[in-house]
């Protein structure tokens, strides 16, 4: 059978998700404000590649965001697709293509062209996946988040500088300040904005906000929308951001924890974050399989690991260990014990590891259920098949993080989400929104 042109134009490895799910996903570029209407339509090829991503069949209605996800882990693009059917019909989204690179920009400090080649070969999706007549106006942005935060100004200011070449010999449309380190709070803001407009709560009258975690390799945030007067009070102001988009002002709460991702408290942990010379050192902890000895890449540098040979493991130490690193160092607002929280990134990705929930439709887990399978893996660590020797430490560190670090009730109820309607939770969608806003880009 003769393959679809549209699988030869966009065969890249990308991932292509359409919201073709009940909810449509629609948006009104003019006021920012976002609308749900349904539709049960099936769309042609659906489950291969939606026509309209399919430059082939792009219709004259089509137009597309290109946003950059540099991680401390990884490299990540998204392209988001709007439709708009008719001059007088809103814009809806209609689907993203997903791709993603390891390791993440940070790892490139000393070889940047290296680092911007590694998102050259994620642009040529995009290449394929815009249809050429719509390049010029479709902008590409980069945001970086806390690998490069980490990074010397000097060595993180030379790979935007190279990444923003790339993008200049790009034929898409390059804005201002597209390569960029973002600011933490954004992160959190942007990933809330996500989440509440996939979920819908950013449209209609009744708004239930639903508060957002994510958990990085070298951040974390926290972001709701308070509900309390005390909860305004008692914030450090610079956890208070106001934020408008789609018609409406939002005062959030959030915070990114910059060191408090997961890959950096694990060198907390060990007692390495932050070492400047590292030189062979040997870091060890009760978090790890007593005969272990290994070596780890993160950010560029080497370190060297190991179990507690002689000593102590298992959960309790660990705990001890882990506590270290977070215990009095959050703010805890008190009204967030009660209320649940969609959490993301790595904390479902160690609940799908532990099969706490699955891998495709996520779940509904307490706090307690981190701390249950901390407990199980650490007590059975030389037992336990596991594909990381970290897995110990790493559900130990979210177990703390959430009860001690943000002051989680342990039935506190975390709903683990990758993706809503098809579509990553991640903030990379609430960034594209923006930058459409703010470049005013409307069919
Ligand atoms: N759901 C979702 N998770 C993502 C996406 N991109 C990265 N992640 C997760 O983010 C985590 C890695 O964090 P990373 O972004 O590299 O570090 P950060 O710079 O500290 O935020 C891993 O758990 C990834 O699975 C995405 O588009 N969607
Ligand atoms: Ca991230």
């Amino acid at each position: 059978m003769t393959a679809h042109p549209c699988l030869t134009a966009s065969s890249g490895s990308g991932r292509m998700a359409s919201s073709r799910l009940p909810i449509l996903l629609a948006l009104v570029f003019s006021s920012f404000s976002f609308v749900l209407p349904h539709s049960n339509r099936v769309m042609w090829f659906q489950d291969l590649f939606p026509p309209n991503v399919c430059p082939i069949n792009a219709k004259a209605n089509t137009f597309y965001g290109i946003m950059f996800d540099a991680g401390s882990t990884g490299t990540r693009i998204h392209i988001y697709t709007f439709v708009q059917k008719s001059p007088e019909s809103l814009p809806e989204l209609e689907g993203e293509i997903f791709e993603s690179v390891k390791p993440g920009l940070s790892a490139y400090a000393d070889q940047p062209e290296k680092g911007a080649e590694t998102v050259k070969r994620l642009l040529d999706m995009a290449i394929d996946a815009v249809p050429p007549h719509l390049w010029k106006k479709t902008p590409v942005v980069l945001k970086a988040t806390a690998g490069l935060r980490l990074l010397s100004e000097e060595k993180a200011q030379a790979l935007l500088l190279e990444v923003k070449e790339v993008f200049e010999e790009s034929p898409f449309l390059v804005p201002e300040n597209s390569v960029s380190i973002m600011d933490g709070s954004y992160e959190g803001i942007l990933a809330w904005i996500t989440v509440n407009f996939l979920t819908g709560q950013l449209s209609g009258q009744n708004k239930h906000t639903v508060g957002t975690l994510d958990l990085g390799g070298a951040s974390t945030q926290i972001t709701f929308l308070p509900r309390f007067e005390e909860t305004l009070k008692e914030s450090p102001g610079d956890f208070l951001t106001s934020f408008e988009m789609f018609n409406s002002t939002y005062k959030l709460y959030t915070h990114s924890y910059l060191g408090f991702g997961l890959k950096a408290a694990r060198l907390a942990t060990l007692g390495a974050l932050n070492m400047e010379a590292v030189d062979g050192q040997m870091f060890r902890s009760s978090c790890l399989p007593k005969q272990l000895e290994a070596e780890w890449h993160f950010g560029g540098v080497k370190y060297r690991y190991g179990g507690n040979k002689e000593g102590e493991t298992g959960f309790r130490p660990c705990y001890l260990e882990v506590l270290k690193v977070v215990k009095g160092k959050l703010h805890q607002p008190d009204e967030i014990r009660g209320s649940s929280f969609y959490a993301f990134s790595y904390y479902y990705d160690r609940a799908v590891d532990t099969n706490l929930i699955d891998y495709e439709q996520g779940g509904v887990l307490e706090v307690r259920d981190f701390e249950r399978k901390a407990k199980e893996v650490c007590d059975n660590m030389e037992r336990y098949n596991s594909a990381s020797p970290f897995l110990c430490m790493d559900l130990t560190y979210i177990t703390a993080l959430l009860k001690e670090g943000f002051g989680f009730r342990d039935n506190t109820l975390l709903q683990l989400t990758k993706k809503v309607n098809n579509i990553e939770t991640s903030w990379t969608l609430g960034a594209t929104f923006h930058l459409l806003q703010s470049l005013g880009i409307t069919y």
